[in-house]
């Protein structure tokens, strides 16, 4: 009898210690993953910058931060860097550019998330991203910060075609096939994200015709309050 007890005791504490064991590997180790808190100390400002092929999202971003104080992170960039690099995602990246198709929500929110995670600063523009609902909801889960406000660029298609096909930076996507994929997926799947940022409230929509200049200085409201 007493053996007995004394096995059905010591199963007891086998257990229990197991349940405290699963308990802290659960805090320790799955939760951060799932809930997908950044490694930060600090939690940075993001903010979203939207819009065409073309658009100057990039000539605009690069001046913004340079004169209010902000860290610009191309996800287009991010993706190129990949290709070359060793990534294992670099040949369906390269695959998917080519085609003007959007990567994978999973590959572009965990570069985005490696970058933000090893930069040390506190306010970024993401230029180029979300580019899909699904891009944007991945980012809500993975990410967790929701943008402080999102700049679209808007202007016509023709003018679009014109300044890709002007852009003489070597691109493999910079022709006028995978432009007109772009403008449709444009049109099919970032107008839905630019929809939802509006009814948020969160959506600054600027005139993209005209010079680099006057644009510029379209966005002082913005960044000057
Ligand atoms: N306001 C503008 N008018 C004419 N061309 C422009 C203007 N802004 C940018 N560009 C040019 O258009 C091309 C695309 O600009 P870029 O900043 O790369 O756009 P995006 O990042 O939106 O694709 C570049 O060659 C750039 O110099
Ligand atoms: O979140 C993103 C951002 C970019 N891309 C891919 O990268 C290409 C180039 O993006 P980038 O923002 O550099 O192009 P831009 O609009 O500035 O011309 C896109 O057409 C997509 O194929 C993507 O799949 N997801
Ligand atoms: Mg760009």
């Amino acid at each position: 009898m007493l053996r007995r007890v004394t096995w059905l005791f010591t199963k007891l504490n086998q257990v229990a210690y197991g349940l405290k064991f699963l308990e802290a590997f659960s805090t320790e180790v799955l939760k951060p993953a799932e809930a997908g808190i950044l490694s930060r100390a600090r939690t940075p400002t993001i903010n979203f910058v939207l819009g065409g092929p073309g658009v100057g999202k990039g000539t605009q971003c690069t001046r913004i931060a340079e004169t209010y104080g902000f860290t610009h992170l191309s996800v287009g960039d991010l993706l190129r860097n990949e290709i070359s690099s060793t990534s294992e995602y670099g040949d369906m990246i390269l695959e998917t550019i080519t085609k003007g198709k959007i990567v994978s929500s999973e590959v572009t929110v965990n570069l985005l998330k490696k970058a933000i995670e090893t930069s040390e600063a506190d306010r970024f523009l993401v230029d180029g991203f979300p580019r899909t609902e699904e891009n944007r909801v991945a980012y809500e889960q993975i990410i967790e910060i929701e943008p402080e406000f999102v700049l679209f660029f808007d202007c016509d298609e023709e003018e679009l075609v014109k300044r890709v096909l002007h852009r003489n930076q070597g691109r493999v996507d910079d022709n006028i096939d995978t432009t007109m994929e772009r403008l449709k997926v444009f049109e099919a799947k970032t107008l839905p994200v630019i929809r939802y940022y509006t009814e948020k409230g969160k959506l600054y929509k600027i005139n993209a015709i005209g010079t680099e200049d006057e644009i510029f200085e379209r966005l002082r409201p913005i960044f000057s309050t």
